[in-house]
């Protein structure tokens, strides 16, 4: 049975109340809503592609606070109408919008600023970040590729595993669409330095929020190397130390999926580290001064192409890479094993797109 155009009016009005894209009942094909900006402060637009997942969920709501964001935009392949209807009652500042189905993935992306992607299959126990890559490669290559058509100028912050292979994939789509600017893709392993802050934080007996510990490499295993010689502020550790903090920082993720037993790998850490990230971008994009965070970004501090460091975000994503800095014997040993593993990650990414 067709629905009468009374019900179809109200659903029109309910959606531009929500500012959502979903069809209305009996249509076929996605309309675009003309609602506004309405009451929204001046900000950035930001959209984040995996929305109504564990991390997605949490970051829009971390997002939506966000006082640097005006607009909102949630894609999902699922349950994207009830996660915007949830997030967009909240009283702040960005408007929401919710897209769903690869048919709305242009009209999510279309304006966009800032793009945050944390779609793709988490890890189960047992697995490896890698044992994710034949999902996830074509989930990052789609998203990618509706970003180089219709933000290519936005910065994109690359959450999905493995990020060591996805963000070379999502750089080679970049390439081959004629669009790629390497200071605006950069993989997300803020959690690896909220993590690395948390344990020293606890070794040390002081409070978090006032430690910072570089960590450079990748974002798996060996890869995640923590510099605790640069640690701020300047601390001194056993060897005990550094053995404990270094495996327990190498393994934060395989803590939390063994934790959560097949439930899925972190998503409120990631949420929570994720919003940080997004938040010095957009600062640094709105010419805010000084902002320096770890981000895995194509590189030339190494000889491999990507590397994780310290990156300053400007206006035009990451404007200066920070080299390494002093090592000392233990960490120059674990750079030797981060790249060896981090080389055959990044191939693997590159030949997906180029093969
Ligand atoms: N970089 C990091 O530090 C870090 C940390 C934690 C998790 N992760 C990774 O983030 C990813 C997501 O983790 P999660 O726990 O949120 O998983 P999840 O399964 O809870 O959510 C993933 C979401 O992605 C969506 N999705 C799947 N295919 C999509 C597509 N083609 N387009 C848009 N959305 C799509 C799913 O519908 C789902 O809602 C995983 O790959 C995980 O390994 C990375
Ligand atoms: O460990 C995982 O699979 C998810 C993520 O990369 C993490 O570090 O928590």
């Amino acid at each position: 049975m067709q629905p009468s155009a009374e019900v179809n009016q109200r659903l029109a009005r309910i959606s531009a109340h929500l500012c959502t894209e979903f069809p209305r009942v009996g249509e076929s094909s996605l309309t675009q809503s003309n609602c506004r900006a309405k009451g929204g402060a001046p900000g950035f637009k930001v959209a984040v592609l995996g929305a109504a997942g564990g991390i997605g969920q949490s970051l829009s709501l971390l997002m939506k606070i966000n006082p640097l964001v005006s607009v909102l935009h949630l894609y999902d392949v699922v349950n994207t109408p009830g996660v915007t209807a949830d997030i967009s009652h909240m009283d702040t500042g960005a408007v929401v919008r919710g897209f769903l189905g690869q048919a709305q993935l242009e009209h999510a992306l279309t304006g966009m600023d800032l793009v945050i992607i944390p779609a793709g299959v988490p890890r189960k126990p047992g697995m490896t970040r890698d044992d994710l890559f034949k999902i996830n490669a074509g989930i990052v290559r789609t998203l990618c590729e509706g970003i180089a058509k219709c933000c290519p100028h936005a910065i994109v912050n690359l959450i999905s595993n493995p990020v060591n292979s996805t963000v070379p994939i999502a750089a080679e789509v970049f390439k081959k669409a004629g669009v790629y600017d390497p200071k605006r893709l950069l993989g997300v392993t803020t959690l690896d330095v909220v993590r690395a802050n948390t344990f020293v934080a606890e070794v040390l007996g002081v409070d978090p929020r006032e430690v910072n510990v570089p960590v450079v490499g990748g974002h798996a295993g060996v890869t995640i190397l923590p510099l605790l010689s640069q640690v701020k502020p300047p601390s001194s550790f056993t060897a005990e130390e550094i053995s404990y903090l270094t495996d327990r920082i190498q393994n934060g993720g395989t803590e939390v999926v063994e934790a959560k037993a097949g439930a899925g790998s972190a998503t409120l850490s990631m949420a929570y580290a994720a919003a940080k990230f997004a938040d010095a971008c957009l600062r640094g994009l709105r010419g805010d001064a000084g902002i320096v965070e770890c981000s895995f970004v194509a590189s030339q501090v190494t000889e491999l192409p990507f590397f994780a460091t310290r990156v300053r975000l400007g206006r035009g994503g990451a404007e200066e890479i920070f080299p390494l800095g002093p090592l000392n014997e233990y960490e120059r040993a674990g750079l030797e094993k981060a790249k060896k593993e981090l080389a055959g990650s990044i191939d693997k990414g590159v030949s997906f797109i180029r093969n």
